[in-house]
């Protein structure tokens, strides 16, 4: 049996000696390449972090002590020394451990995170109901990376810490110089000072204590560490120094990320297992630098992700025209406004799910001035395998109300290129683009167009009209090959825009008996809704029928499982579309009068 083998519970780690816990590092490195290169993951960060966790859990005492890793991209050791071995076999899959931490699956597991820079606000709200409380009988230990700590709430979160030095509260400062790329800005600049023990920290000088720099695979020197924080009292910064990858060969040389996260692959050569097909967003990088050649104004932006949006062909031609603003998507939406007002149009490129937290400035400092940026957001739609904080099921809920914003769906890359020229050259507001992550597909070309809407398929009576909103458009046509075969007749359309909607959509609607839209965002608020209100507004008595994301949370799961989990698959739409029709009366005047319209009669 191995020493890993029999940690079931971190209080097993505070039974072994110093070299035994040194021999369960190793064992843990091993466990770590050998299911993660089998499922694919956060590697890289984790390697990173091996001896760090190890400590932590000796030092302190979960769950009474409070662990809160910031991101959670780095609690694989964690989720290892807390009793989830065995789930590591499906890793991100359906049923299997998440790759972040996880409330509902261990008592160990605090908050469940995911966007960073958020650990150090639920820390001072831990040690504050504390001191509320009157306990002293546990402590608080925040974890947080250098590139976490590149975002603006950390320190916030830091100036009301250091508001409060009777409040004990650790925070372990893991300096791998590494976001996803190295960390930018002065910070990193700063930590780079305090490595070389350079000068007096910036820390120090807010008033919170500080130790280290230490080295973070040293175990006993950073176990010295932690306990001398937690007897300082008050909040203490612990700077401890780590290689992120370290330890395996195919991580320590990705000069790229250090393996920030891997794709499923053979451990000896660190080589993935598929070749990765043309993407939404090896397209958009592509377009991108094409426009670029044209258009000395274009210069993109990346809150430290210039890699996983796609970013980086265009940094390769032009370095001086991507700009990483490190993890600030709020800063990099009302610097985007800012570029714009002194005559450069930026290209915002940011997963979904993160441009939530921007909101506001994309509302106020964007919209309201009707600034030309436009923002490409990818990672839209379902994820699947990140769990519920990476789908980016609500930017066309939450955007379609931003007064000025257009927004485009892509269905596929030809679409993508032209969707693209045409935001960039939109010059009186914000326009912004939205596509899911995986492969791009073949191109679904229109057999005719009616006042800038893509018709994909006209068949038969004018029975269903379809609304495909952007990649979904292959599963409307699969679902109009499955109403044909029942002899229905049907329409298939693409907006392409989607917002604000086409009223050319209200015309299509009157003459259709039934109509329903597809689209890869909540329900609530989509571009369904929005198109039943333009429905209504126009006097449209065809019934609409919206399929989308429910209004919850998602497990973690492929793409394709967790869309058919919310109803999105062929086989349901296409059955929820025949009962519609058969609970339906005869054809109404407007339509029955149009019933044998062909294509033509649609326009171009
Ligand atoms: C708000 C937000 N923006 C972007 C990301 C994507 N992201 C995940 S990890 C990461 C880098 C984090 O760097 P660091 O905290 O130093 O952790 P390391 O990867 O070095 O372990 C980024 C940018 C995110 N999770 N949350
Ligand atoms: C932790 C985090 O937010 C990212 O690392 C994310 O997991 C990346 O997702 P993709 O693999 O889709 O780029
Ligand atoms: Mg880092």
């Amino acid at each position: 049996m191995t020493l890993l083998e029999t940690v079931r519970d971190p209080a097993r780690l505070r039974e072994l000696t110093a070299g035994e816990l040194r021999d369960l590092a190793g064992e843990i490195r091993a466990f770590l390449i050998e299911r993660v290169s089998a499922t694919g993951g956060h590697l890289g960060p984790n390697l990173g972090v091996v001896e760090l966790t190890v400590a932590l859990h000796t030092v302190f005492e979960s769950p009474r002590d409070r662990l809160v890793w910031d991101t959670g991209h780095q609690s694989y050791v964690h989720k290892i020394l807390t009793g989830r071995q065995a789930g590591f076999g499906r890793l991100r899959k359906a049923g299997g451990v998440s790759g972040y931490p996880s409330r509902e699956e261990s008592e160990h597991d605090l908050v469940e995170n995911s966007h960073a820079s958020t650990a150090l606000s639920y820390a001072d709200g831990l040690a504050r109901a504390d001191a509320h409380l009157g306990r002293r009988d546990r402590a608080t230990v925040a974890i947080i990376g250098d590139g976490a700590m590149t975002g603006g709430m950390a320190w916030e979160a830091l100036n009301n810490i250091a508001g409060g030095p009777e409040r004990p509260l650790v925070i372990v400062l893991n300096d791998n110089q590494r976001s996803y790329a190295p960390t930018v800005g002065g910070l990193a600049e700063h930590l780079a000072d305090l490595r070389a023990g350079r000068g007096p920290g910036v820390f120090e000088q807010l008033g919170l204590g500080y130790l280290g720099p230490v080295d973070g695979h040293d175990l006993p020197a950073v176990q010295d560490s932690l306990r001398h924080a937690v007897a300082l009292g008050g909040p203490v910064v612990v700077h401890v120094i780590t290689a992120k990858g370290k330890g395996y060969r195919h991580t320590e040389t990705n000069d790229l990320d250090l393996g920030h996260a891997v794709k499923p692959m053979d451990p000896h050569t660190g080589q993935a297992l598929k070749a990765s097909p043309p993407s939404f967003t090896s397209v958009f990088g592509e377009k991108l630098v094409e426009l670029a050649e044209r258009r000395d104004d274009l210069v993109a932006i990346t809150a430290a992700m210039t890699e996983p949006t796609g970013l980086l062909p265009l940094r390769r031609r032009f370095p001086h025209r991507v700009i990483d603003v490190g993890i600030a998507e709020q800063h990099a939406v009302t610097m985007a406004a800012g570029l714009s007002m002194g005559g450069v149009h930026p290209v915002v490129a940011i997963y979904s799910t993160f441009l939530n937290r921007a909101l506001d400035q994309l509302l106020m400092d964007v919209a309201l001035h009707r600034r030309p940026v436009t923002f490409v957001l990818d990672r839209s739609g379902v994820t699947g395998d990140d769990g519920p904080s990476h789908n980016g099921m609500w930017d066309l809920s939450v955007l379609q109300v931003v007064p000025g914003l257009r927004i485009a769906a892509p269905r596929d890359g030809a679409r993508l290129a032209e969707l693209l020229a045409e935001a960039v050259a939109w010059r009186q507001g914000p326009t912004l683009l939205r596509f899911p992550k995986g492969p791009v597909g073949e191109d679904l070309p229109a057999i005719a167009t009616f006042n800038g809407i893509d018709v994909l398929l006209r068949s038969g009576p004018l029975d269903v009209l379809i609304i495909s909103v952007g990649a979904l458009a292959g599963l409307a046509l699969t679902v109009a090959e499955g109403v044909r075969a029942q002899g229905i007749g049907v329409t298939v359309v693409d907006p392409r825009w989607v917002a604000p909607v086409n009223p050319a959509l209200a015309d299509l609607g009157r003459r259709h008996r039934l109509a329903i839209t597809v689209e890869d965002n909540s329900r609530a608020g989509g571009v369904g809704s929005a198109i039943a209100q333009a429905l209504r507004d126009a006097d449209v008595p065809t019934p609409l029928r919206e399929f989308g994301i429910p209004r919850r949370f998602l497990g973690h799961g492929s793409r394709a499982e967790v869309l058919a989990a919310c109803g999105l698959t062929s086989q349901n739409i296409t059955r929820v579309v025949v009962e519609l029709l058969a609970g339906l009366d005869a054809a109404p005047a407007s339509a029955s009068a149009s019933a044998s319209a062909g294509i033509d009669d649609l326009g171009t």
